[in-house]
C-alpha cells in the first residue's frame, strides 16, 4: 500500500479538497425527523455516507457523537468506516486521542492498525502530553502507511491561549508543532512526496498581531476545521494558507449535514464546494 501521504494527495486530485464531517448531533437528527437514539443515529450516519462516500476524498466522523450511545453507537461507527472505504473514501477519525506513551500506544492500535475494528486511514491527536508522547502513533502509522493530524491552530476561539502561548525556549507552543511534524514530513518530502503527518489548523484562524506569522507549510497536508457552520471561507483559506492550500483539506459537517435527508443535496453540496475549493490553486 502506498503511504497514507500519497493516499491522499491522490484522492484530493481524483475527488477534491472537500472533507465531509460525519457528526451526527442531537439536532440534526431532529432536523432529520429521525429519534435521538441509535436507530437515528444509523439512519443518519449511513445515509450520510451513502450521499457523500462516493464523492468525497475523505469523510471524517467525529467519534464522540458515536460515542454517546456506548457500544451500538461504536458499532454504527465501524460500520460508517467499513462503507466509508468501500464507496472510496479516505476515512479520517477525529478522535483527538494522547496520553502517556504506553497508552497511547494502545490507542494508535485501536484506530491505526488495519487488523483493528476501527482501523482508518488517519487520526487526529492531541500534542499536550508532549510531542514525545506522539511517538507510538507515528511508529504505528509508519508502519501501517496510516496518518495523523496534530491539533496546531485550532477552529475554537479559546485556542490560543494555549497555542500562542510562549514556552522558556522562547518557542511559540503551535510553532513547536509545526517544526515537529517538519522533521516527521522531512523523508517524504526528500522523495517529493506529500508527508503523512499533517496539521490540524482551523480555517477561522488569525495570524498573531504582535510576533512573525505561523509558518504553516509542514510537508504534510492541513486539516482545516470551521470551514462552512463556524464560519470559515473560501477566502479565508485564501488568506490563512496563500500559496500552499493546495494541502489543505478543508472540513465542513454541519452545513453539509443540515441539507440532508435530501442526500442528492448533500452529494451537489460536496461537488459545488470541491469546484470553489479547486479555484484556490
Ligand atoms: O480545531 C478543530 C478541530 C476539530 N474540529 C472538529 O471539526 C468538526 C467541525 O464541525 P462543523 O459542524 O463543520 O463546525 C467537529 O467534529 C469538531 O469537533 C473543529 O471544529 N475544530
Amino acid at each position: 500500500m502506498s503511504t497514507f501521504g500519497t493516499r491522499l494527495h491522490d484522492a484530493m486530485a481524483a475527488r477534491g479538497r472537500l472533507c465531509v464531517g460525519i457528526d451526527p448531533h442531537a439536532a440534526l437528527l431532529r432536523g432529520w425527523g429521525l429519534d435521538d437514539d441509535v436507530a437515528g443515529l444509523e439512519r443518519f450516519a449511513l445515509s450520510v455516507v451513502e450521499a457523500v462516500a462516493p464523492v468525497a476524498s475523505v469523510v471524517k466522523p467525529q467519534s464522540a457523537f458515536y460515542e454517546r450511545f456506548g457500544s451500538r453507537g461504536i458499532a454504527v461507527l465501524e460500520r460508517v468506516v467499513a462503507e466509508s472505504r468501500a464507496a472510496g473514501a479516505l476515512v479520517l477519525l477525529d478522535v483527538k486521542r494522547g496520553d502517556i506513551g504506553s497508552t497511547s500506544q494502545a490507542y494508535a492500535d485501536a484506530y491505526l492498525d488495519p487488523a483493528s475494528p476501527l482501523g482508518v486511514d488517519a487520526i487526529t491527536v492531541s500534542p499536550y502530553l508532549g510531542l514525545g508522547s506522539l511517538d507510538p502513533f507515528v511508529d504505528t502509522a509508519r508502519r501501517h502507511d496510516a496518518g495523523v493530524f496534530v491539533l496546531a491552530l485550532t477552529s475554537n476561539p479559546e485556542g490560543p491561549e494555549v497555542q500562542h502561548a510562549v514556552g522558556a525556549d522562547g518557542v511559540r507552543v503551535a510553532d513547536r508543532v509545526l517544526d515537529h511534524l517538519r522533521g516527521l514530513n522531512a523523508e517524504a518530502g526528500s522523495l517529493g512526496q506529500l508527508g503523512s503527518f499533517g496539521a490540524v489548523v482551523g480555517a477561522t484562524i488569525a495570524q498573531p498581531e504582535e510576533g512573525p506569522a505561523f509558518d504553516l507549510a509542514t510537508g504534510g497536508p492541513v486539516l482545516a476545521p470551521g470551514f462552512g457552520a463556524q464560519g470559515g471561507t473560501v477566502d479565508d483559506l485564501r488568506r490563512i494558507f496563500g500559496a500552499s492550500a493546495s494541502h489543505v483539506l478543508a472540513s465542513s459537517s454541519r452545513e453539509v449535514l443540515g441539507l440532508g435527508p435530501d442526500r442528492l443535496a448533500m452529494r451537489d453540496a460536496v461537488r459545488a464546494t470541491n469546484d470553489e475549493l479547486a479555484a484556490l490553486g
